[in-house]
């Protein structure tokens, strides 16, 4: 098996997430270097290059992919512009880590299935960086174990501080809930077939339309109920907790993450202020082992099968969002290709 030396990798989408993914393969993983990077907003991509020896910067996604050095893509703009993205690194079948959603409707997730089935090899993997993560290891390993009997229900909270102002009902679904999906599926090894919404009287509702918080319940075909307290401008901290309820007991992560103090008759500890924070090691993981697997030819990590299962969730999610009913997922049959 050949290996290649090092990979250059062209960054598409230089906001949050892709600068912090520039300053994690330049800084904290082994095996990649970034060749390129491309935003819109040229000022914003030639700042993350600016102390990069060689990084070139576009406006244009095709441009940097196409730019010397360059030997892999990672999609870190918003989910509205991956599709096109998506297709044009498949064309020059370069290997991706695609930031989730990987696309915004199940439509535009069966193009790109389509168009990697039609390549004949897997190169995409998807964002799910919570497969990454040490306690969430942990509880999957718990549960395939069986100590604890079968799951039965799964009672996840998801809090941001707060999120973009262009923030809205259905990119609650898409860019927030899609992680429950993916979580779910992964732990449980089951699909999800039903999902209803509710939305109380909301803290806030924003310029967008943003009601939040909201409530989301899904069901399995192995009959496992989750729910997912969805708040995204929480105003106080970022928070992730699942806990377990399986036939013989119960098992719960991201209760209290660092440092806890007594002082002066109180106990306490930080809440974590975002994601960049509180899943740094799961990304360093996650890109590093998606370097390590690109340098092989391989994808390990959650793929094109694995986005397109959560985009399906997201599609009923949004519907029973709009709707206020209980409406089940729509999906196709899984292909051969995409293994078991
Ligand atoms: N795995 C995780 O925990 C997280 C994943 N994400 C995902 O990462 C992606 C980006 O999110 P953020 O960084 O929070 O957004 P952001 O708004 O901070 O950054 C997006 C960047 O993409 C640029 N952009 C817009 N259209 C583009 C196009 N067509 N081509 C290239 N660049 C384009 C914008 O100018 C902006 O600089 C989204 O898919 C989001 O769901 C975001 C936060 C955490
Ligand atoms: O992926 C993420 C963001 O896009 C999303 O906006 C947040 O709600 C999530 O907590 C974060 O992990």
């Amino acid at each position: 098996m050949s290996t290649i030396a090092q990979l250059g990798v062209a960054v598409i989408g230089i906001g949050k997430m892709g600068a912090d993914h520039v300053r994690r393969i330049e800084e904290v993983i082994s095996g990649a270097r970034v060749a390129a990077v491309a935003d819109p907003d040229r000022d914003r991509a030639a700042a993350a290059a600016a102390r990069i020896e060689g990084c070139t910067v576009h406006t244009d996604p095709v441009a940097a992919m196409a730019a010397p050095g360059v030997g892999a893509v990672l999609i870190a703009s918003p989910g509205p512009a991956h599709e096109a993205a998506l297709l044009a690194a498949l064309e020059r079948d370069l290997p991706v880590l695609c930031e989730k959603p990987l696309t915004p409707d199940a439509e535009a997730a069966l193009r790109v299935l389509a168009a990697e089935r039609k390549l004949g090899r897997r190169r995409i993997q998807v964002g799910f960086m919570r497969r990454y993560d040490a306690e969430y290891i942990q509880l999957a390993r718990l549960l395939a174990d069986g100590d604890l009997g079968r799951p039965l229900m799964l009672h996840c909270r998801h809090r941001n501080l707060s999120v973009h102002p262009y923030f809205t009902n259905e990119m609650l679904i898409n860019d927030s809930v899609s992680h429950e999906f993916d979580a779910a599926r992964w732990l449980l090894g089951e699909e999800i077939t039903a999902v209803r919404v509710y939305r109380p009287t909301p803290a806030s509702v924003t310029d967008t339309g943003l009601s939040d918080p909201q409530f989301v319940v899904f069901e399995t075909d192995g009959g496992v109920v989750v729910d997912v307290e969805i708040f995204v401008n929480s105003g106080f901290g970022y928070q992730v907790q699942a806990e377990a309820v399986c036939a013989h007991g119960t098992a719960r992560i991201g209760e209290a993450h660092g440092l806890l103090t007594n002082t002066a008759g109180r106990w306490g500890g930080a809440i974590a202020p975002d994601f960049i924070t509180r899943f740094a090691d799961a990304y360093d993981r996650e890109v590093q082992d998606w370097v390590d697997a690109a340098r092989r030819d391989e994808v390990t990590g959650p793929g094109v099968w694995d986005g397109y299962a959560a985009v399906a969730a997201c599609a009923a999610g949004i519907e029973a969002q709009r709707t206020g009913r209980r409406v089940p997922v729509e999906m196709i049959e899984r292909p051969a290709f995409y293994g078991r």
